[in-house]
């Protein structure tokens, strides 16, 4: 990688600015031809699902700007809504005077859980499963001895006694270092297996073996510096610093907050073949741990004066298994990526998402969201109202320039001009 940091990288054709990523990522012909033709062929897609009848396809672009842990990255999103990739590069920009993002991570590490019914002892039942954990370990071990030989594998057993409108009933917690994989496949096939074992310990009856998407263990977390100059000076400060206080204590405002954190969050998740579905339920579900629902990022103002913003979130996406090593143009997103790891692409994540988040805040904490954003949706309107061609950025620049952004006024336009 040469360098993120591309100014004005939007104000070129899109083939201008494919071939500036190729060369600044060391893209091969058939990478680059993956990700600026359709990338995935009907065949390829009738061997991912089921029923295959055809192809949606969505943008994929590229942020800019992104400094993590030193190193200069530039970001494939694959999203269909106007302004996010453009706020990402935006956030990423300002937090570079402040030294870019600095994570951190946890191991790799996912639950899968084993429902245990029908004990009449459940507190006595865990004592028993748990007596037995390195037994469990070894049997789950022996189902999988790829990520075992990868380093990874089970790293703990738990047991939960979990009340519910149906009695007690115990939940056996596998805990398994996934290493590069996701896992859900790799976990559900160790308590699949386990069960007959977990039946013979507690004499109970087995019914759900699944991994919780609540992945509470794989957390990455990024902090970055946001200098006041920088964003428009103190009074932007503690406007982003009020509107992340009442995102910390008002589930309403948290859950859009968290909409704007994983405006990023998913479409890296999206371009890199992840399990978009997984990485929505993890945030929200460790949003909402202890029973609030809060915001996933936090704004503090430093002695400095500076806005200092910390994230943290669960992770589960791999470099390897679902779709990541089969749908051609997520290959390619990997490599300008240029990820080593699992937990790599997991520190991106969590840098994606807070600068999106900082961008939306900056906005809405000053001139509010929708300049920035309907300037950049005034071309989906201007093609909604029929505009074609050269007419699309015509139309579309007129109405941001007016400040009067809907499909009246573009087929106002549109007619005045043809
Ligand atoms: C939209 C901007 C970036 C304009 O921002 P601006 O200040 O008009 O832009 P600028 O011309 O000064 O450019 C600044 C940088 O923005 C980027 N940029 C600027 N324009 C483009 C473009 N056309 N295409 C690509 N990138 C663009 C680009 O990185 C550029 O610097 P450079 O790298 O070139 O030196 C700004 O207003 C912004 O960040 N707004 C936030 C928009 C946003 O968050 N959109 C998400 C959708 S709204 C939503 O779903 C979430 C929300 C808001 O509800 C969440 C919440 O409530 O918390
Ligand atoms: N609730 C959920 O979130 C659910 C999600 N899914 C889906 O599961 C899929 C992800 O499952 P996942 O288990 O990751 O995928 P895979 O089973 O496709 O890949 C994981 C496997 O890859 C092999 N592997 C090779 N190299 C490595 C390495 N460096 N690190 C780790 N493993 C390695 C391992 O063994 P080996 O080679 O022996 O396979 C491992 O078991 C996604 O498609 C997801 O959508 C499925 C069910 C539920």
């Amino acid at each position: 990688m040469k360098t993120s940091r591309i100014s004005g990288f939007y104000k070129l054709s899109a083939p201008d600015r494919l071939k500036m990523v190729a060369e600044n990522s060391g893209l091969s012909e058939a990478e680059v031809e993956a990700i600026g033709s359709l990338g995935l062929s009907l065949d390829q897609a009738d061997k991912m699902v089921e029923n295959v009848v055809g192809l949606f396809q969505i943008p994929l672009g590229i942020a800019t700007n992104f400094l993590i842990d030193g190193r200069e990255v530039l970001v494939p999103m694959a999203t269909e809504e106007p302004s996010v990739i453009a706020a990402a590069s935006n956030g990423a920009r300002m937090a570079l005077a402040g030294g870019g993002f600095v994570t951190s991570s946890t191991e790799p590490v996912m639950r899968a859980l084993i429902q245990v019914t029908g004990v009449d002892d459940p507190w006595g039942t865990r004592l028993a499963i748990l007596a037995r954990s390195g037994e469990i370990a070894a049997r789950a071990n022996e189902k999988d001895p790829m990520l075992v030989s990868h380093g990874g594998g089970v790293v703990g057993v738990e047991a939960e006694v979990v009340e519910t409108r149906k009695g007690p009933m115990v939940v056996v917690h596998l805990l398994v270092d996934c290493r590069d994989a996701m896992g859900a496949n790799a976990v559900n096939t160790m308590a699949e297996a386990l069960a007959p074992f977990i039946e013979e310990i507690t004499g109970g009856r087995v019914y759900l073996r699944i991994i919780s998407n609540l992945a509470d263990l794989r957390l990455a977390r990024a902090r970055a510096v946001f200098k006041a100059e920088e964003i428009g000076g103190a009074e932007v400060v503690d406007g982003i610093v009020l509107a992340s206080a009442l995102a910390e204590s008002d589930p309403y405002r948290a859950a859009t907050h968290n909409k704007g954190i994983m405006n990023g969050v998913t479409a890296v998740t999206m371009a890199t073949g992840n399990d978009t579905r997984a990485i929505e339920a993890g945030a929200h579900s460790y949003a909402a741990r202890g029973g609030m629902y809060r915001s996933l990022s936090v704004y503090e103002k430093n002695r400095d004066g500076d806005l200092v913003g910390s994230i943290e979130l669960p992770v589960a996406v791999g470099t390897v298994g679902g779709a990541t090593r089969v749908h051609p143009v997520a290959r390619a997103a990997v490599r300008v990526l240029g990820l080593r790891s699992a937990d790599d692409l997991g520190r991106i994540l969590a840098s994606v998402g807070l600068a999106q988040n900082f961008a939306a805040l900056r906005a809405l904490a000053t001139e509010g969201i929708q300049r920035g954003h309907m300037s950049l949706h005034a071309r989906n309107v201007a093609v909604q109202a029929g505009a074609k061609g050269d007419e699309i950025e015509a139309v579309a620049g007129k109405m941001a320039a007016e400040k009067r952004i809907n499909v009246d006024r573009a087929k106002e336009l549109l007619s005045g001009m043809r």
